[in-house]
């Protein structure tokens, strides 16, 4: 078996074209970060595809022409990858470490080319530059592997942990052996192995921008479905879902939950005056203040328009009558400031303990809601408790 580098080059920058246009068009009609970062990577690829035709066809260029413009198309577009991911992962972009490492690579290749000629030099020199971007990269990628839904960030994380292992055998390959191959055109079996995955690294590095890409939307998709847009406090959804696993929990540890339902007193009369936008303002700060009074695995959600639910796992009737005081009182030592001025506002609370014995938590959601009924009539700025 021959490895002819022009050939190499040749279905390379073919797969990179190709791959670079089929990005950039698929990915016309969206405008966030994660797609501006596919948009970079077809841009790299469009380098990537520029440097390999050059090397294959030459243009009637001197070698040393060659060299450097192949090397200047393919690192830049090292440098661009580099970014894009870490755009993709909305990472800190480090611009500024990528086109270091590829200019240190293309003075060092380009010195072991030309004044001073020796290959295993230039290899070595190569393959530092290569394992630094590939840690730069796994550097972005590192958070993902700890968790659950990033298991696309957890494959490329390891496929850049092989990529560095086969330049180190590359590398101890051409230093150990008595008659070392001059040249990538050697068929050795780490030539072999490094030839071929250099052929497809355009096709998989690609892959794994759209599985990210992918991971991603799906993750987003998730928490639009979860997330109340104008609080960040999870919706009903978010709620039911979570009411299920704490209810699963307490089943197990034979505890109860806590359920209190909060509501904004009178805050037609707050919109009606200040209009609604202070209103959503308002909102906000209302619920940074429930969050303040809250244990690390307390849960709160909006119900809907000023209302608010609280699950508070492991508690007896006592502690949930307490924090619900607790937050009733934060919340009217709080005034909300508009135009300078400073005003109260108060809400109601209705509490109910859920049993691990209760199938779901609607019989304890409708109590705490009777109780809730009960401190608006009450007069509000007040806390109820249902009997269970
Ligand atoms: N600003 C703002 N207002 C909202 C939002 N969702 C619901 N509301 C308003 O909340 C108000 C709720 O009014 P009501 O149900 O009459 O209750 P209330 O005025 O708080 O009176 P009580 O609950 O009886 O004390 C309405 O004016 C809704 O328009 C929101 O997202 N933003």
């Amino acid at each position: 078996m021959h490895l002819n580098i022009e050939t190499l080059a040749l279905i390379n920058g073919g797969q990179a074209l190709v791959l670079a246009l089929m990005l950039w068009f698929g990915t016309r009609s969206g405008s966030n970060r994660a797609v501006k970062g596919l948009r970079l990577r077809a841009a790299a690829l469009l380098l990537e595809a520029g440097g390999d035709f050059i090397l294959a066809f030459d243009f009637k260029l001197s070698q040393l022409a060659v060299l450097l413009m192949g090397n200047t198309f393919n690192l830049s577009a090292q440098a661009l990858t580099i970014v894009a991911l870490r755009m993709v992962l909305t990472r800190s972009l480090r611009w500024r470490e990528a086109l270091m490492l590829g200019l240190a690579a293309w003075l060092g290749v380009t010195y072991l080319s030309t004044v001073h000629p020796d290959y295993r030099m230039r290899v070595l020199w190569g393959s530092i530059i290569l394992a630094c971007n590939a840690l730069l990269n796994l550097s972005a990628l590192w958070g993902g592997c700890s968790k659950q839904d990033t298991r696309a960030q957890c494959l490329l994380f390891w496929a850049y942990v092989l990529a560095i292992a086969l330049l180190a055998w590359r590398n101890i390959s051409l230093w150990t052996l008595d008659t070392p191959p001059q040249g990538i055109g050697v068929p050795t079996p780490v030539n072999i192995v490094y030839v071929l995955l250099i052929g497809l690294q355009p096709l998989l590095a690609s892959v794994g921008f759209l599985l990210l890409y992918n991971e991603i939307l799906q993750r987003d998709l998730y928490d639009l479905a979860r997330i109340d847009p104008l609080t960040g406090v999870i919706n009903r959804l978010g709620l039911v879902e979570a009411s299920d696993v704490l209810l699963t929990k307490a089943r197990a540890k034979n505890e109860s939950i806590g359920v209190l339902l909060i509501d904004a007193d009178h805050f037609k009369s707050i919109n009606d005056r200040f209009g609604h936008d202070d209103g959503d303002r308002v909102l906000l700060e209302l619920v940074a203040n429930i969050r303040r009074m809250l244990r690390s695995n307390d849960l709160v959600g909006r119900v809907g328009g000023e209302e608010f639910l609280v699950l508070s796992p492991s508690v007896k009737e006592g502690d949930l009558l307490a924090l619900a005081e607790r937050i009733r009182s934060a919340v009217e030592r709080t005034p909300f400031h508009i135009n300078g001025q400073s005003y109260a506002l108060t809400v109601s609370i209705g509490a109910a303990i859920a049993t691990g014995n209760e199938p779901d938590m609607m019989a304890a959601r409708r109590r705490a809601d009777a109780a809730l009924y009960d401190a608006k009539r009450a007069g509000r700025n007040c806390v109820k408790i249902s009997p269970t």
